[in-house]
């Protein structure tokens, strides 16, 4: 579970984000986060990635303040939560499989682990016959879907995506968020923020909507809710 309690965010040039946002996300929610630009989006999840402090207010994941978290600690939150960006973000000297199986080495899991559940993710995202590809010789959606592996790989709680589909034509983007609805129903939580009317119109998620650093909305079954 992810809660904010009266989190507000001031950047040091006095600009403030987030004011005051008190939300609670629930375990196996799936949750679009959207909001015209500048209202305060990246700045939400760059909170819930503790890459940014709030001014003031607490966060809590999976039972942990973050806000109270050492630095030393923040390895072991950032492993409860996977990322993906519009912009991919592979290493473009590691083939598919390194990029993936990279996520696993740093947390140092056991070599035999990794040969066992690389192989069972990159065949979860449609791509066991691309393993041995690097990213410039893979198409934007397959690239995404590698991201999307490496941001499941360790089994993370919460799937963080910005932008996801920012990238990519409309009928990849459908395909991306068919694999997010995928691991959401096995349990993860998903947090999007998107400028993708169509996508959230149609999928009947969850929706916040942020406005000059504030929630105008928070509706069960909602819509994107503006014209772009
Ligand atoms: N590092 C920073 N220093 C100062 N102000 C910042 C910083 N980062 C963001 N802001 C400001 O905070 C506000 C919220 O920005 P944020 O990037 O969170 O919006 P967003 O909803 O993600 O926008 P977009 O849809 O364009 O990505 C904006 O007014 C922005 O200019």
């Amino acid at each position: 579970m992810i809660e904010l309690v009266n989190v507000t965010k001031q950047y040091l040039n006095g600009m403030t984000a987030l004011s005051n946002i008190n939300i609670k996300i629930d375990k196996g929610d799936f949750v679009f986060l959207v909001g015209p630009s500048g209202a305060g989006k990246s700045t939400f999840i760059k909170l819930l990635l503790k890459e940014v402090d709030p001014t003031e207010g607490k966060i809590i994941i999976e039972g942990i303040d973050t806000t109270k978290l050492s630095r030393r600690k923040v390895p072991q939150l950032r492993r409860k939560m996977g990322v993906v960006f519009q912009d991919f973000r592979l290493l473009p000297n590691k083939t598919v499989y390194e990029n993936v199986a990279f996520a696993m080495e740093i947390i140092e899991a056991h070599p035999k682990e990794i040969r066992r559940q690389v192989p069972m993710i990159l065949s979860m995202v449609g791509l066991s016959d691309k393993s041995k590809m690097y990213p410039d010789q893979l198409s934007g959606g397959e690239q995404q879907r590698v991201s999307i592996a490496r941001a499941i790989v360790n089994n993370p709680a919460v799937l963080i995506a910005d932008e996801p589909t920012g990238n990519l034509d409309p009928d990849t983007a459908w395909e991306i968020m068919k694999l997010l609805k995928q691991i959401n129903r096995r349990g993860t939580t998903v947090v999007m923020a998107t400028h993708a009317k169509e996508i959230v119109d149609v999928m009947q998620q969850r929706v916040i909507a942020l406005e000059n650093g504030r929630i105008v909305r928070d509706d069960r079954k909602g819509v994107y809710g503006y014209e772009d």
